[in-house]
């Protein structure tokens, strides 16, 4: 193997996902570059024509971010891989012994404006087809991890043993860790969701976000912020690193009827990273990596971030809103349940 891409990577990254690892990290740093120097934004975000799986418009950069991760892995340890971009799952090496499911491209909707973007992963033991590595529930996977490509790039891994952070380090061109490991603060007052939605949540979306928008006059009695990135990755590494919530829950549009958000690529790995920095991550009703999907890009409602917050949001689906006010608002009976 040539050199390690990563300080400290013999201590965090367990041996069977070394070469995997190592890998995307090269293509992350050379990602990076490419998006660095790629000087014109709009020859980035520039439309391809094709549509992928899901039916979005694919833009210049999620095919080189495609292409650049695919290259990557080639010849490596992992068996198959799953790309937004691409309808089936490849077998890139038989002898390969992962499975890779990945967004080689998150937030396509930001490069144009030079907003936060990035990818994301999830690595799963590779069985004998690419159906039984993949169709299977989001606890089993042992590795997931996103780039951020923001005003730092950074790689953010875990393998069931705590949360990373890495940022790289354009001299050396390695990814450098931090010192401490990223934990969610169990409470906090910040919440993100795409609020030209309203329309189309359920009720108990809807009073949640009515509650929190009436802030310290309202039931809750306290005074929320917002935050939305419209990139997960971006988002979600907001949360790891200073608490809050994030809601992408079912709505009433048909591409919705089951979320927006793709569980393997980009729900699962999210939950894996926030369950292991000590948060939560729901569907609403369920543990997000206790569902199985039926296919490769199937969509999920997605619920995560500081524990005791997302807690209040699932009381929401509970319990009706009128029951809900008087069991968990400021005057209730259960006052303590942030
Ligand atoms: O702005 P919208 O359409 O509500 O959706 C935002 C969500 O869609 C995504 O951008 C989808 O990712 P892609 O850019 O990979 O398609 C999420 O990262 C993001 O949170
Ligand atoms: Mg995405
Ligand atoms: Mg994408």
């Amino acid at each position: 193997m040539s050199e390690s891409m990563l300080d400290d990577a013999d201590e965090i990254v367990p041996p069977e996902m070394r070469d995997c690892v190592e890998r995307l990290a090269r293509a992350v740093a050379t990602l990076s570059r490419h998006i660095a120097r790629g000087g014109d934004a709009e020859a980035l975000d520039a439309e391809t024509g094709g549509l992928n799986p899901t039916g979005e418009s694919s833009r210049a950069l999620d095919l080189v971010a495609d292409a650049t991760f695919r290259h990557a892995l080639d010849g490596g340890s992992v068996r198959y891989l799953v790309s937004e971009e691409a309808e089936g799952a490849d077998e890139i090496n038989p002898a390969g012994k992962l499975a890779v499911a990945m967004d080689p491209l998150d937030g396509s909707s930001n490069i144009g404006v030079n907003g936060p973007i990035g990818a994301i992963f999830s690595i799963f033991p590779a069985e004998a087809t690419a159906e039984a590595s993949f169709l299977r529930p989001g606890r089993e996977m042992t590795g997931a991890g996103y780039a951020l490509f923001g005003a730092q790039c950074l790689l953010v891994l875990s393998f069931g043993r705590g949360v990373r952070k890495f940022a790289l380090d354009p001299d050396s061109g390695r990814f450098r860790p931090a010192a401490r490991p990223l934990v969610i603060a169990q409470e906090a007052y910040e919440y993100a969701i795409n609020a030209a939605n309203d329309r189309h949540w359920d009720r108990s979306v809807r009073s949640w976000v009515k509650d929190c928008l009436a802030g310290r006059d309202g039931p809750r009695g306290r005074d929320f912020n917002t935050r939305w990135v419209g990139a997960i990755v971006a988002d979600t590494h907001r949360i790891l690193t200073r608490g809050g919530i994030y809601l992408y829950p079912a709505d009433t549009r048909q591409s919705c009827r089951n979320g927006r958000l793709r569980y393997l690529y980009e729900c699962a790995p999210v939950a894996f990273l926030v369950e292991q920095a000590g948060g939560v991550a729901t569907d609403g009703k369920e543990r997000l990596l206790d569902r199985t999907p039926r296919t490769l890009h199937e969509r999920a409602p997605l619920i995560f971030g500081s524990a005791r917050t997302v807690e209040r949001v699932r009381s929401y689906y509970r319990f009706p809103d009128s029951e809900h006010v008087a069991l968990f608002g400021t005057r209730g009976l259960f006052r303590s349940v942030p």
